[in-house]
């Protein structure tokens, strides 16, 4: 992401006066390694995750996925996405394999068909997050944490060589917990890139490579031990962590 700057439009439903969503944003999410994204409610964390997967277009700057644009990489299905918990509606009449499903149409034609190699996928990634039991569940009906697995198999099934997760952690089991770490460490270690955002500052060490904390513009990145420092944390969190 290189000087990345938006400003939703007015009339958006929200307030668009004060300071840009994000303001010449800049950091680098490199192949190999975690890195974490931090920064107090508002921001501009989704709005960096909305960039990335090309659902807004920003004011002035830009971003590259592996040599492509966020929206060649999303329709490539380099990129995947796991949204929030609470981005899922409960009565979502789909099974959990379906939604894992969807992972591959990107690579079907107008049919839609799933193909051997689409269903192996699919199965292979439902094993990985450890949900094959729970397959044919409608996906409304698992915790929150089983969702996100379901959401992290999705772009298992895809093939993404880049994840962009949520805040996956947010008020998951400790079992979703590790496995969903699991395949983050999997995926970087087979030379993909994962970007996490999370409020758990104390995981953070143990999560991720690389750290970018975020504040409209990008305060500090680097190392976990680098960036959270008291000072960092102050600037940005105020008194809210920074005892
Ligand atoms: N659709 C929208 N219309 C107008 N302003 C918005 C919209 N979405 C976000 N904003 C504003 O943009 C800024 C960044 O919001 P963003 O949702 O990216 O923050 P965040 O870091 O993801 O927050 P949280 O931790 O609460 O999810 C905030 O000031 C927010 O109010």
């Amino acid at each position: 992401m290189r000087d990345v700057t938006y400003r939703y439009p007015a009339g958006s439903g929200r307030r668009a006066e004060g300071p840009p969503a994000l303001d010449r944003a800049a950091f680098d999410v490199r192949t190999g390694e975690v890195t974490g994204l931090i920064g107090v409610n508002g921001a501009g964390k989704s709005t960096v995750f909305k960039a990335l997967m090309g659902i807004l277009r920003p004011d002035s700057g830009s971003l590259e996925i592996l040599g492509r644009t966020p929206d060649e990489a999303r329709r490539t299905g380099l990129v995947g996405y796991v949204p929030q918990a609470e981005a899922v509606d409960d009565d979502f009449p789909v099974s959990v394999r379906d939604v894992v499903a969807t992972g591959r149409y990107g690579r079907l034609g107008i049919t839609r068909r799933l193909r051997q190699e689409d269903r192996d996928a699919v199965d292979a990634a439902l094993e990985q997050v450890e949900l094959g039991d729970l397959a044919d569940r409608q996906v409304g009906r698992l915790s929150g944490g089983q969702r996100r697995r379901a959401f992290v198999a999705r772009g298992l099934a895809q093939g993404a060589q880049v994840l962009l997760l949520d805040e996956p952690f947010a008020g998951v089991d400790a079992r979703s917990e590790r496995v969903i770490t699991g395949v983050l460490r999997d995926l970087t270690a087979r030379g993909g890139a994962v970007l996490v955002s999370t409020h758990d500052l104390a995981a953070l060490p143990a999560l991720a490579d690389h750290v970018v904390l975020v504040h409209h513009r990008v305060l500090a990145a680097g190392p976990p031990g680098e960036v959270l420092t008291p000072e960092n944390l102050a600037l940005s969190f105020g008194g809210e962590v920074a005892r």
